[in-house]
């Protein structure tokens, strides 16, 4: 069933690229979403993309009590990107972006950074964490990791009833910029980290393939990477008895929620879990609080998480 409020595909009159935006809900207020710069095999892999994640925006802001609506938008990126050609296309994305006059305000998602949310500026105001040094709140990796440490400590005292993971061996899949912070922050636990880009690996984690990532015997996995990674294949195949991450979209569908609890996992639905990096920017850039208060306001997703579990 159709249940979005948009969805608008274009191609860009400067750089003759693709980019969509598709708005799932305003009913709480103006939708609020990434921007997705990302190479897809087909055109339809990237509307499934973007209408996908726009919802789980709008399960992200009512989760977390946001007065703002889902979206999410998506740069095709079918061929290498020269900073010229790079250039048009963030362009093209802002034309795009007013043409909703105010209901969908961007932030940077994979592919995209503060830089681009700056060329995006230029045309549109409706463009979050600017560089610092431009006025805006830059990376949101740092209040996204500090979100899913505070879902991880309550899940963690509802699984193991403590909330220290010292001791406990954790699986990271995805050793980005959200996965290093995260994987940095647990002390004393033993660490294994993975990623599709082997040039990550560092002698400070222990190491796994990324196809075996989802099989070591561990206490928690943390799926830091790409949404879809827990089908009923996968979940045949953990070795956890908790799975909280940031990646986006994690189950293949709904039912995948079922099958874990079959299997006696507790799952963090990546929508509150994941929900930092948007809280933050929201309650610096919209509502002005000061650093600190828009921390605490992140710290909440553990009390979120202790009601959801319990
Ligand atoms: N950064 C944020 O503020 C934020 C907020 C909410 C959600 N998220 C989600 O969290 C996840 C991580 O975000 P990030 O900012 O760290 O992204 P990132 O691009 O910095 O890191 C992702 C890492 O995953 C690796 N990777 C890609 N495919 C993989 C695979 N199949 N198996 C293993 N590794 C793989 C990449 O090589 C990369 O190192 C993404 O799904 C993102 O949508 C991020």
């Amino acid at each position: 069933m159709w249940e979005h409020e948009q969805l608008v595909v274009r191609t860009g009159k400067r750089s003759g690229m693709t980019t969509m935006v598709a708005l799932h809900s305003t009913a709480a207020g103006p939708a609020v979403g990434g921007c997705r710069m990302k190479r897809y095999d087909q055109i339809t892999d990237a509307v499934t993309d973007v209408l996908r994640l726009s919802k789980a925006m709008t399960l992200k802001c009512e989760a977390a009590g946001i007065p703002h609506g889902g979206a999410k938008s998506v740069i095709v990126a079918d061929r290498p990107l020269t900073p010229q050609l790079r250039r048009d296309v963030l362009l093209d994305h802002a034309d795009l972006i007013n043409s909703f006059d105010g209901a969908y305000r961007a932030g940077p998602d994979v592919g995209t950074g503060p830089d681009d949310m700056l060329v995006l500026r230029e045309l549109t105001p409706h463009a979050y964490c600017l560089p610092e040094e431009h006025g805006g709140t830059g990376s949101s990796s740092g209040p996204t990791a500090r979100g899913v440490l505070a879902a991880l400590k309550a899940a963690s005292h509802h699984v193991f009833g403590t909330d220290d993971l010292a001791g406990k061996k954790v699986v990271i899949s995805g050793f980005g910029s959200v996965g290093e912070l995260i994987a940095r922050s647990l002390e004393g636990a033993e660490v294994v980290v993975s990623d599709v880009d082997a040039s990550r690996r560092t002698a400070e984690f222990g190491w796994a393939e990324p196809d075996q990532a989802y099989e070591v015997e561990a206490d928690v996995l943390v799926p830091a990477a790409v949404g879809g990674v827990l089908s009923p294949e996968t979940v045949a195949r953990l070795n956890v008895k908790l799975v909280v991450g940031p990646a986006n979209n994690q189950l293949t569908d709904d039912g995948v929620a079922d099958l874990l609890e079959e299997r006696g996992i507790v799952w963090v639905p990546d929508h509150v879990a994941s929900a930092g990096g948007v809280i933050y920017t929201l309650a610096r850039e919209d509502d002005g609080a000061d650093h600190q208060t828009a921390l605490r306001r992140v710290d909440r997703i553990e009390e979120t998480v202790r009601e959801l579990l319990a």
